[in-house]
């Protein structure tokens, strides 16, 4: 049996092998950006780094190793986001303010080492796309428990940036504080749906007569925690990490989690992945006569295109009630089965973006 020493000497000359073969990576991805910047190809190509973990984890299996596809996924994210920053390093701009869930879902994408930039508000980040001062946004769509978020919809509609990836994920809260003991504690920050999300855990531990402060958001239920050892907040893991709150209890939110669905946004489109969806938004020329949309959903049928969502939003043009409709389906907008359902609606069908299908979570 190996002792102590040995197995830490054995990890130090696997991590120099590690960061020999990491540096021969980075010198041919360096190789792979002169040759998109030569293209003016896009840099980001998700459903390459899609294939990558999927080979990966195949062999894993193949090799009986210990890593499986999370564990991997963990690791190569963070390698393909500092590639891609070694490529070209590219600004991010979010939903803020920093430490929101929006912020640790552009961190899972794009890791620890890009620039990024909280926006105040969704219109914001796809302003800061627009100008170009930003080449990935990355904005909330809708929530399991509250629905669509309209905002990133009517945008979308309006503008001409492109979805190139969508991810999913879960939203779980911690309880953290600087107090030693959870007696010591007077008031609890956190935003208003927080409170409503940790009810039963709020109870279950006796703190519903303690003061509970409603602020804009949980980054700032956080902020106000790190300066005051008799305060909590009820916060994102990423906000607690960001300001250095302790955190006493993870997953605090009552049994039923949640997820969120994000957008990654940009100005490109991605090549086939062959597991894509694809988001469109449809101005039907006669939205209120009976019968239209259900002929135009058959256009889909008749071309087997299985649809993920409709959602309808009002299309605030006109004074009435006219309907516009945002529709994802299975597949790329290159795909013939869908190029034919487009020959016949063109005037009427936006195309928003095609993407690598995200992973949703069980929750
Ligand atoms: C290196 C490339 O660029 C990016 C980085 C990747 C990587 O580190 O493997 C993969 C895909 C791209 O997002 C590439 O396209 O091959």
């Amino acid at each position: 049996m190996k002792t102590l020493e040995e197995c830490r000497d054995g990890i130090d000359a696997i991590d120099n092998k590690i960061l020999e073969l990491l540096n021969q990576r980075m010198v041919v991805v360096k190789r792979v950006g002169e040759i998109k910047k030569d293209s003016k190809s896009a840099i980001y190509r998700p459903e390459r780094e899609k294939a990558i973990i999927e080979r990966l984890t195949l062999q894993s299996v193949n090799d009986k190793g210990l890593l499986n596809q999370d564990a991997i996924e963990a690791i190569f994210l963070e390698i393909f986001a500092v590639s891609r920053n070694l490529e070209l390093p590219e600004r991010i701009a979010y939903l803020g303010p920093e430490g929101s869930f929006t912020h640790q879902a552009a961190e899972s994408r794009f890791g620890a080492m890009s620039d990024y930039m909280p926006m105040r508000s969704i219109s914001h980040v796809f302003k800061e796309l627009e100008t170009k001062r930003a080449k990935f946004g990355v904005v909330p769509i809708e929530n399991s428990r509250d629905g669509v978020v309209g905002e990133t919809l009517d945008l979308l509609a309006k503008s001409s940036v492109k979805i190139v990836a969508e991810l999913y994920m879960p939203i779980h809260m911690s309880f953290v504080t600087k107090a030693k003991k959870i007696s010591d504690i007077t008031k609890i920050y956190s935003r208003d749906k927080g409170f409503g999300q940790c009810r039963e855990f709020l109870q279950e531990h006796n703190l519903s007569n303690v003061e509970l402060i409603p602020v804009e958001s949980t980054a700032k239920a956080a902020i106000l925690a790190s300066k005051d050892d008799s305060a909590a907040a009820i916060c994102s893991h990423i906000a607690a990490k960001l300001y250095n709150v302790p955190t006493m209890f993870d997953h605090v939110e009552d049994s039923i989690g949640s997820q969120t669905r994000f957008f990654i946004l940009s100005d490109f489109k991605n090549e086939k992945s062959y597991d894509d969806k694809t988001s469109i938004l449809v101005r039907l020329k006669d939205s209120v006569k009976a019968g239209s949309l259900v002929h135009f959903l058959q256009d889909f049928e008749h071309e087997s295109i299985n649809l993920s969502k409709i959602e309808s939003r009002p299309s605030k043009e006109k004074g009435g009630f006219e309907y516009w409709f945002f529709i994802d389906f299975y597949g790329h907008v290159d795909d013939e089965k869908f190029q034919k359902v487009l020959q016949k609606h063109k005037e009427e069908v936006t195309w928003l973006g095609s993407y690598v299908k995200g992973e949703e979570i069980e929750v």
